[in-house]
């Protein structure tokens, strides 16, 4: 077979394609942050979600025992905690009091959901309700400090290339659960609005 010179400059033409097609391979991976800030940024789905996971439980303890689902002396004492341990830490203490003003909100969109569920179902109480102040908000509070960590690694990833998007894509898939992506999303929200 003869090469003419159409066929080098086909050549020529397939070969710059396949660079190109490449190099935009590699720039699309290299806009994701890092491995461990992914790593980051998962924790802190994984630990907001294990504190949206405690509000059923605090539904059932009020629902049996008819305290209002709003608690403002509650919330004012975990904020004087994330305030004092924000400062410790080195964390923005305004951004922190509105990450957990945020939880807060998530957490009682959910106890709300339950109990409009409850009272169309015309529900009894619980047998065997969970203790608010002796289980349940310990439990919560033993969230705290891991949660503070993590709003600390949040901050030095607002620096991070690609950490902001990856973020938003990992929020587009965590906010699609038909039950918990409307808390899922207001709790996310000062991170979005941080990165
Ligand atoms: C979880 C509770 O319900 C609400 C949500 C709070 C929270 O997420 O920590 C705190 C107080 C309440 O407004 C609670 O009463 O403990």
């Amino acid at each position: 077979m003869r090469f003419t010179p159409r066929h080098v400059a086909n050549t020529y033409c397939i070969i710059v394609i396949v660079a190109l097609l490449l190099l935009a391979g590699c720039q699309t991976q290299s806009s994701l942050p890092p491995t461990e800030d992914q790593a980051a940024i998962d924790r802190m789905l994984h630990l907001i979600d294990e504190r949206l996971e405690v509000a059923p439980l605090v539904a059932r303890s009020k629902w049996n025992s008819g305290a209002a689902i709003e608690a403002p002396e509650r919330e004012a004492q975990i904020l004087d905690q994330v305030a004092s341990r924000a400062a410790d830490a080195g964390v923005d203490e305004d951004f922190a009091r509105h990450f957990f003003q945020a939880q807060f909100e998530a957490s009682k969109q959910v106890q709300r959901q339950l109990h409009e569920r409850w009272e169309d179902e015309g529900r009894e109480p619980f047998d065997n309700p969970p203790d608010l102040a002796e289980e349940v908000r310990p439990t919560l509070d033993r969230l705290t400090p891991a949660l503070i960590d993590a709003l600390n690694e949040m901050e030095r990833l607002a620096d991070v290339e690609g950490a902001s998007g990856y973020l938003e894509a990992r929020a587009t898939e965590f906010t699609r659960d038909e039950v918990y992506g409307e808390p899922r999303e207001t709790a996310l929200q000062p991170l979005l609005d941080r990165l």
